[in-house]
């Protein structure tokens, strides 16, 4: 795949900084570098000293270092150069407005390098995807996912099955497209047998609790419970600002608040919601509803109860799930020496004004967070997308089964791997001719 245009691009954030980096890839980028710095370019994949010159006047723009990656040794595949500026918006914007004057180059389009990067083989669609998730990864947890499947791990997951389907089609291909020749008379069955493996494989992967895609948009957790038991009090405290208002009104929060956490690694979406009651008020009662909304879709709710009227309030536990939801029992200080209620069910006493118990209840968020999002062993399916092609795969391999016709079967191959194909974005048909005529020598 051959681009006519030179596309250019600042890489870096926009604003006051150290450093602003331009990025230019395509034919003409070592022809716009030696019209910038009015010198060859430099050796490739070293960092030089240059001034940066507008190339009509001539007038020095910044003083700063140049990078030269010559075609293909280059992130996208094609020359590339970078400019390393001073990070100044009128440095930039100077540059910038240089680059514009030279024929052939253009603005790039956003995620343009990296469409380049795959049409040229460097990446597959599932490294795209990583390097996306790296950019916008906010937590550490969500680092390690992205870099693995940037390096490739989920690629070669998925390359590893479609090859072995791959294979099981070539032999087959070769039964139909040669049937005077001498096949094995249980192909069928041995072709079956080559393809069960990565059946279980694919419908492992897809039973995984969706925890690669959690990860990436995070742990779903609802603070829930009867008005004035201080849920907006510990949603202020585990975000660490003042976000909700907190009053001794019962009934002060309505709308659904939420916030983006980092918790231990792990990114949580935390909601404060109304306090659950019957309400004559509407504007309460739609709060309400829409707390009861949120509890439904949360991936953990977290109920809290005051300790001075934590039995009376036991009700307000919506179809409480012991297994996954958390019972917080607030306002422990003041009981000032009395004994902790005793609810028949097990609770974290917490006090969100002194502080006490916040810790142990982070602690219990990560490690539910963890046990949700990490996967253990293989890289994790990490988007809808995938998972919509991975179905499709394990549809036509069900079929497969009980296919007894080649013909039928070999379109179920097909079919499955097609759907992998296009997860990497990398179907080819060549790789099919050539193992057809590797695998059996037909010597025609
Ligand atoms: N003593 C004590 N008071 C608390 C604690 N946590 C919250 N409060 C107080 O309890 C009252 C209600 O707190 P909020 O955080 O507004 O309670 P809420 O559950 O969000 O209330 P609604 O939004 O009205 O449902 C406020 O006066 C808080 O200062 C605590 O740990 N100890
Ligand atoms: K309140
Ligand atoms: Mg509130």
């Amino acid at each position: 795949m051959r681009e006519e245009s030179t596309i250019y691009a600042p890489a870096t954030a926009p604003g006051r900084s150290g450093l602003a980096v331009v990025r230019l890839s395509g034919p003409d980028a070592g022809h716009a570098l030696r019209l910038l710095t009015g010198r060859e370019a430099p050796p490739p994949r070293k960092i030089v000293r240059r001034s940066i010159n507008d190339p009509i006047t001539g007038e020095s723009l910044d003083q700063g270092m140049v990078a030269w990656f010559p075609a293909p040794g280059s992130f996208t595949g094609e020359a590339v150069a970078e400019l390393y500026l001073h990070g100044g918006r009128a440095v930039l914007a100077a540059v910038l407005a240089a680059l514009a004057k030279l024929p052939n180059l253009k603005l790039a389009e956003p995620g343009e390098f990296t469409r380049r990067a795959f049409l040229n083989g460097r990446l597959d669609l599932t490294e795209v995807e990583g390097l996306a998730d790296l950019v916008a990864a906010e937590t550490e947890a969500q680092r390690r996912q992205a870099i693995r499947q940037l390096e490739g791990a989920l690629g070669a997951l998925y390359g590893g099955w479609s090859e072995s389907l791959t294979a099981a089609l070539a032999r087959l291909e070769a039964a139909i497209d040669f049937p005077d020749e001498d096949l094995p008379a249980d192909l069928i069955v041995s072709v079956a047998e080559q393809v069960a493996p990565v059946a279980s494989a694919i419908a492992q992967h897809l039973a995984d609790g969706h925890r690669g895609e959690r990860l990436r948009e995070g742990l779903s957790v609802a603070i829930l419970g009867p008005p004035n038991a201080g849920k907006s009090s510990l949603f202020n405290a585990l975000s660490q600002r003042e976000a909700a208002i907190v009053s001794p009104h019962e009934g002060t929060t309505r709308d659904v608040l939420e916030v983006a956490l980092d918790l231990r690694g792990y990114p949580v979406l935390l909601a404060d919601t109304a306090g659950l009651r019957r309400t004559r008020n509407e504007i309460e009662a739609e709060g309400v509803r829409r707390a009861e909304r949120r509890a439904e879709g949360a991936d953990l709710r977290v109920f809290v109860l005051d300790a001075e009227r934590a039995w009376e309030q036991l009700p307000s536990l919506l179809n409480l799930k012991k297994d996954r939801d958390l019972v917080l029992v607030n306002k422990i200080d003041l009981l000032a020496g009395r004994p902790l209620p005793d609810l028949g069910l097990p609770f974290l006493p917490v006090s969100v004004r002194s502080g006490t118990g916040l810790n142990d209840l982070v602690e219990r968020i990560a490690e539910i967070a963890a046990q949700t999002m990490d996967s253990l062993g293989s890289p994790a399916l990490t988007r809808a997308r995938h998972r919509a092609a991975l179905e499709e795969a394990a549809a036509a391999l069900g079929r497969s089964v009980t296919a007894r016709d080649p013909e039928l079967l070999a379109e179920d191959l097909r079919l499955a791997v097609r759907a992998l194909g296009r997860i990497t974005g990398r179907v080819d048909v060549e790789d099919l001719l050539e193992r057809i005529f590797l695998e059996f020598c037909i010597g025609k």
